[in-house]
């Protein structure tokens, strides 16, 4: 599991761990990690031309102290002053090292900039000299190094107002940020590198978390000796309309690669039909009104895609989220339930999976409000709504209440593409069917998605149908990496 933390968390923890330790350890502990990683990068130190964006704080105190390394290392190393102050320590070292303070003209000759205008220090919107100084660093063809987070970008929430680095890696101290895990500020930190400063053990509880392959493959359930079709979970999937055929086709699809042990399909004679063709192996009924009474019994539900938004739809909205059992709700079932928030009141898990326009009309907000800070609406819908949110989008997040913000990181945007998310609320209710609560089931089906995605992609366009063939092979590769 990757944790990450807010600026506030971070910073708490490093007033703790300071008080234990001389005055410029944590500094020299960031920098020395700074400058191996710039070295790395390099391949080669000496004669190499390094021109550091300074900024007024101890962002700019890092970059100073690992230019300072660098110029010992016979680097010709170059300091942006871009604050009203530098850290004069940092500064000091650096000048008595070889550096030299330079106009912003040196960028146009450098093999590596190092970006040290704000870290976790930062409030709002890059100011001047800054911003233009960022917009430089990236229409140059040096690589560039983002010290801590890319300034820019909001370390506590991944948010991006006007200029921001677009990094090829970023060396973050002591913990991740939020902010790196998050889009759009995830898109600009590059390859993320940790550097172990002493931080761990004074670190709270996560904000977000991110899962690997490794906590995938141990969450995922295996059948057993004992499994029988019944016992490894049957999911009942209520999805399409006469109008809206596909989308049943797709969430059954999901969820039979997904292991569930069954999977029963209720719905009007379009979708039947086109479910029956693509999908022998379902168990169908036929609906003549909205009723589950003949469904037989399932462990979970998935309610909504392509499932009209009308009194059928209510009905049977009613009826699911009245068992017991865990649902999962997409779509047109989306719809229903922000007409009628009160379906959402129950004691058994239910599952949303909503894009930001669908969160939107739910919780009546704003559609590029929740674009603009995703983690902290989903985060806000849970707990309104006391449901597990699945928010879809370039990062999808999970959010229940009291836990750290899943964060998904095998997103890829060819996914971007209609049916796919039909095709997710398939693989989770799949989950969902097994046992898996819905904070792991809804993490563990983006993850999977996102990785479907990617091995169905290649680099090309995907249709949604071949997201659903490419679970089974997701599920294979995790394993085998892990
Ligand atoms: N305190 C420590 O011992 C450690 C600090 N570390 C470094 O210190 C950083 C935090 O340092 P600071 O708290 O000094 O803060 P920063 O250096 O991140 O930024 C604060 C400075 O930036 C200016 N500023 C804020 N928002 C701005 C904006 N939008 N546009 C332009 N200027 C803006 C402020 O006026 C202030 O002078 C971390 O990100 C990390 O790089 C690490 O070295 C770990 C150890
Ligand atoms: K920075």
């Amino acid at each position: 599991m990757r944790t990450a933390y807010t600026a506030d968390q971070i910073r708490a923890a490093e007033h703790t761990l300071m008080a234990t330790l001389p005055p410029g350890t944590l500094m020299q502990r960031a920098a020395a990690g700074l400058a191996a990683a710039c070295a790395a990068l390099l391949g080669k130190v000496y004669g190499s031309r390094v021109v550091l964006l300074v900024g007024s704080g101890d962002n700019g105190g890092d970059a100073l102290w690992a230019g300072e390394r660098l110029a010992r290392r016979g680097a010709r190393v170059a300091a942006v002053l871009a604050g009203a102050k530098t850290h004069e320590a940092g500064l000091a070292a650096f000048l008595r090292a070889g550096g030299r303070v330079a106009e912003r003209d040196a960028l146009g000759t450098a093999d590596l900039v190092v970006d040290g205008l704000v870290g976790i220090g930062a409030s709002g919107a890059l100011r001047e000299p800054y911003a233009g100084l960022a917009e430089e660093a990236n229409a140059g063809r040096a690589p560039v190094v983002a010290v801590d987070v890319p300034s820019g970008v909001d370390a506590s929430t991944g948010r991006v107002e006007g200029a921001a680095v677009r990094a090829r890696l970023t060396v973050t101290m002591g913990a991740l940020k939020t902010g790196l895990l998050v889009d759009p500020g995830a898109a600009r930190t590059g390859r993320v590198e940790l550097v172990d400063i002493g931080l761990g053990p004074h670190l709270p509880g996560p904000d977000v978390a991110a899962l690997t392959d490794g906590d995938v493959a141990g969450l995922l359930p295996r059948p057993g000796n004992e499994s029988d079709k019944y016992r490894r979970g049957v999911l009942g999937v209520l999805a399409g309309s006469d109008l809206y055929t596909g989308a049943a086709v797709l969430a059954v699809g999901g969820a039979l690669r997904a292991g569930a042990g069954m999977v029963r399909y209720a719905g009007p004679a379009e979708p039947v039909a086109q479910v029956r063709a693509a999908w022998p192996e379902a168990v169908i009924t036929p609906l003549d009104r909205p009723s589950i009474e003949d469904v037989g019994r399932v462990q979970a539900w998935v309610l909504g895609p392509g499932l009209g938004t009308g009194d059928w739809a209510h009905e049977l909205a009613a009826q699911v989220l009245g068992t017991h059992l865990p649902v999962l709700v997409d779509a047109d079932g989306l719809s229903v339930v922000a007409g009628d928030r009160s379906l959402l009141r129950r004691s058994a898990p239910t599952l949303i999976t909503p894009h930001a326009g669908e969160l939107a009309r739910l919780i009546r907000a704003g559609r590029e409000d929740i674009e603009a800070a995703r983690l902290e609406h989903a985060r806000a819908a849970a707990a309104e709504l006391g449901v597990t949110v699945l928010l879809k989008g370039s990062t999808t997040v999970v959010a229940e209440e009291s836990r750290p913000v899943r964060v998904n990181p095998t997103g890829t945007s060819w996914l971007a593409t209609g049916g796919t998310g039909d095709v997710l609320s398939g693989v989770a209710g799949a989950l969902l069917a097994q046992g898996l609560g819905p904070y792991d089931a809804g993490s563990c089906a983006a993850y999977l998605h996102g990785l479907a995605g990617r091995l169905a992609a290649d680099g090309a366009p995907l249709a949604a149908a071949d997201v659903a063939t490419a679970v089974p092979a997701a599920v294979r590769a995790l394993t085998a990496r892990t």
